[in-house]
């Protein structure tokens, strides 16, 4: 399976360079935004020093000092998960950076209002919804109903995310055909704090 991995949530150089060697293609670091695992941008831009793989920026809301600092810094990507609209993704878009948009899924109706960023975002990433009531946008660890996506379109390539572990990686890439599958708590010991051996047991798992 040629499914492509995004590991999320790093916020140390061991596990960047476990995260390389297991062979992930995409790393991401939450910065600037409420969560277990944030960064500030020197913190981050510090980690990706060296790093082959694609390097994300995971944001909320991010003003325009923030984007052009993480694409300074030499992020090639940037994660949007907050209440961004078409019009400011489209801004952040001609900033220079590769867009990539978190969706919180619930119902189809999400999916169908999601493939309207298709022509702003570089990539969508359909996530789960975070829990009524709590402030972090992502990196819950729940699932969320995959079968929703084969009741509206999607693009040829998103990524899928939320609750991903190495025990149903390989099931959720082969029913929804996620071109790329995202994961932060499973591959934790506790948040922001990977472990090798997941890491592992995950790319294993996926590629079968
Ligand atoms: O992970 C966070 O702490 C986070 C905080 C604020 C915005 C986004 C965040 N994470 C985004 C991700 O890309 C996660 O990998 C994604 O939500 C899936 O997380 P998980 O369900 O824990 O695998």
């Amino acid at each position: 399976m040629d499914t492509q991995v995004k590991i999320c949530g790093l916020t140390r150089a061991g596990d960047v360079a476990a995260a390389e060697q297991a062979g992930a293609n995409f790393l991401g670091f939450i910065v600037e935004a409420t969560s277990s695992r944030k960064l500030t941008l020197a913190e981050a831009a510090a980690l990706i020093t060296g790093v082959k793989a694609h390097t994300v920026a995971v944001t909320v809301d991010p003003d325009d000092a923030l984007v052009d600092g993480i694409k300074a810094a030499g992020f090639s990507h940037i994660q949007l998960h907050g209440s961004e609209t078409l019009a400011r993704t489209a801004e952040i878009a001609r900033r220079g950076l590769i867009v990539i948009k978190a969706v919180p899924v619930a119902s189809a109706d999400d999916v169908t209002l999601a493939t309207e960023y298709s022509g702003a975002a570089d990539l969508l990433l359909f996530d789960a919804k975070a829990p009524k009531g709590d402030t972090q946008r992502g990196g819950h660890g729940l699932t969320f109903d995959w079968s929703i996506l084969g009741l509206a379109p999607t693009p040829k390539t998103f990524i899928l995310a939320g609750g991903l572990t190495p025990h149903n990686v390989r099931e959720a890439a082969l029913k929804t055909r996620a071109s790329i599958v995202d994961v932060a708590s499973g591959v934790e010991a506790s948040p922001g704090i990977k472990d090798a051996t997941l890491i592992n047991a995950f790319m294993e798992q996926l590629r079968g």
